[in-house]
């Protein structure tokens, strides 16, 4: 595929990753039948189904691709006296490694965790050092994968203040209570998504969520509900940022969650003078939505990004940066280590390929520094995606804005997230 003219064309992006997930596992802790809609299908999330069928749930995608999950609920399969500690490889999926951490220890079920290589190199310690304090004994190797549970967590509540801006910890303990029906204070200055939180009361569960508080009393039981989940905003981000470069770009995306805490990139691409509007903003299952149009920008500023808007933005940080690169001045990412415990590298990874495109960036500890430049061109040897989904789509996404070449379709590692991206992409192109 190559690029004629700009990106045209109206189109729903992959549906979100981390509400999918959670609306699997929230599903396999309710008593009954969860209806799940545009459920994102995806390598990472059909980890999640297949961890929670191991634990004698019944899901199946219907006609539609919506996702039937069938559960005793989490009293039930509490009390399943498994035969054997049971065995998870989770591929690629840091969110459902965490989140599944945390579901095991609550409902006090042996069992061993891998992944893929990626996934070992990822720290485990940030969790499971935390259920260790409610009497969990879990054994990680040298603070990574393969985990082992040995049982289940013993306290009567939990009550935790985050370290790291990491709502995969904050999410892992509520979900550990949740299953144990015991009760959970979670202190999080950081702010990060807030997506169980939101989807809670659709499960018949009070939460009481206060500034940087959140609380859910105990022996609440969750019953089975309809979720239905808006598009990535995650997703969304390669077509915000490609139509905000490419002139005569004109793009709607529907559906969009745009959830303050996920939709940081719409805030630091507007300061830029990126052309954006939200329309028909509504509420869904708790969570904002709308459909956003972006128009192509005559000019983009350089800007930094810092503090609290991090998390808001953490997983756009690395095709924000190829708007950053193109950007008048310079721009500074702060507070962005976070990025060098992902699928990749990605403070390290971004830096390398922008700069294969001819990009002035350097990485820092904590992020990148970048002066813009007026044109990056394509790069003149063969690129690696690192085994990382987006990296693997700001490649393209870069490609595609530098290159009159074809765009080979490497679809394997976008198919974490986003399996309909080369889709998408002929969608915005032949309209
Ligand atoms: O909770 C979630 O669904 C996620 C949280 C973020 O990770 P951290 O919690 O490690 O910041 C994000 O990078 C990941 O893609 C999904
Ligand atoms: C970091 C990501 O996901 P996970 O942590 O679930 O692997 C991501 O999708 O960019």
């Amino acid at each position: 595929m190559t690029i004629q003219t700009g990106l045209n064309g109206q189109l729903r992006v992959a549906s979100d990753k981390s509400i999918t997930h959670r609306a699997i596992i929230l599903g396999a802790l309710a008593v009954g039948v969860t209806r799940i809609n545009h459920p994102l299908l995806s390598a990472d999330t059909w980890q999640t189904i297949h961890a929670v069928e191991q634990l004698g749930v019944s899901v199946e995608v219907t006609e539609d691709q919506a996702l039937i999950i069938k559960s005793p609920g989490a009293l039930a399969i509490r009390s399943n006296h498994f035969q054997q500690p049971l065995q998870f490889d989770f591929g690629n999926s840091g969110t459902t490694t965490r989140l599944m951490i945390g579901v095991l220890a609550g409902l006090r079920i042996p069992a061993t965790i891998t992944g893929d290589a990626s996934l070992t190199r990822r720290p485990m310690n940030r969790i499971v050092a935390l259920l260790a304090n409610y009497g969990a004994e879990i054994q990680t190797t040298d603070g990574h994968l393969p985990v082992t549970i040995r049982s289940g967590i013993t306290s009567d509540a939990i009550n935790e203040t985050l370290a790291v801006p990491s709502a995969q910890v904050k999410t892992s303990l509520m979900l550990a209570g949740l299953s144990a029906g015991i009760s959970v204070v979670i202190f999080d200055d950081f702010k990060t998504r807030n997506h169980t939180e939101n989807m809670l009361s659709s499960f018949g569960v009070a939460v009481d969520c206060q500034a940087e508080m959140i609380f859910v009393a105990g022996d609440q039981q969750l019953v089975a509900t309809t979720v239905t989940v808006p598009a990535d905003m995650s997703a969304a981000a390669f077509w915000l940022v490609g139509a905000t470069l490419q002139p005569h770009s004109d793009v709607v995306l529907a559906d969009v969650n745009v959830n303050e805490t996920r939709s940081g990139i719409l805030k630091v691409l507007r300061r830029m003078g990126a052309n954006i509007t939200l329309m028909h903003k509504r509420l869904q299952n708790g969570e904002s939505i709308a459909d956003i149009r972006i128009r192509s920008a005559d000019m983009l500023i350089g800007t930094t990004i810092a503090g609290m808007e991090v998390p808001t933005m953490i997983d756009e940080l690395p095709i924000l940066a190829l708007a950053l690169a193109v950007a008048q001045g310079d721009s500074r990412v702060l507070d962005a280590s976070e990025l060098r415990i992902k699928e990749s590298n990605r403070i390290v990874t971004v830096t390398k390929t922008l700069q294969a495109f001819g990009a002035q960036i350097n990485e820092t500890p904590d992020g990148f520094v970048i002066a813009g430049v007026d044109q990056l061109q394509a790069p003149n040897q063969p690129l690696v995606d690192y085994d990382d989904h987006r990296i693997a789509m700001l490649q393209a996404v870069a490609k595609l804005l530098t290159s009159n070449v074809k765009l080979r379709e490497e679809i394997g590692t976008i198919a974490v997230s986003y399996p309909d991206f080369y889709k998408d992409l002929a969608v915005l192109i032949d309209d």
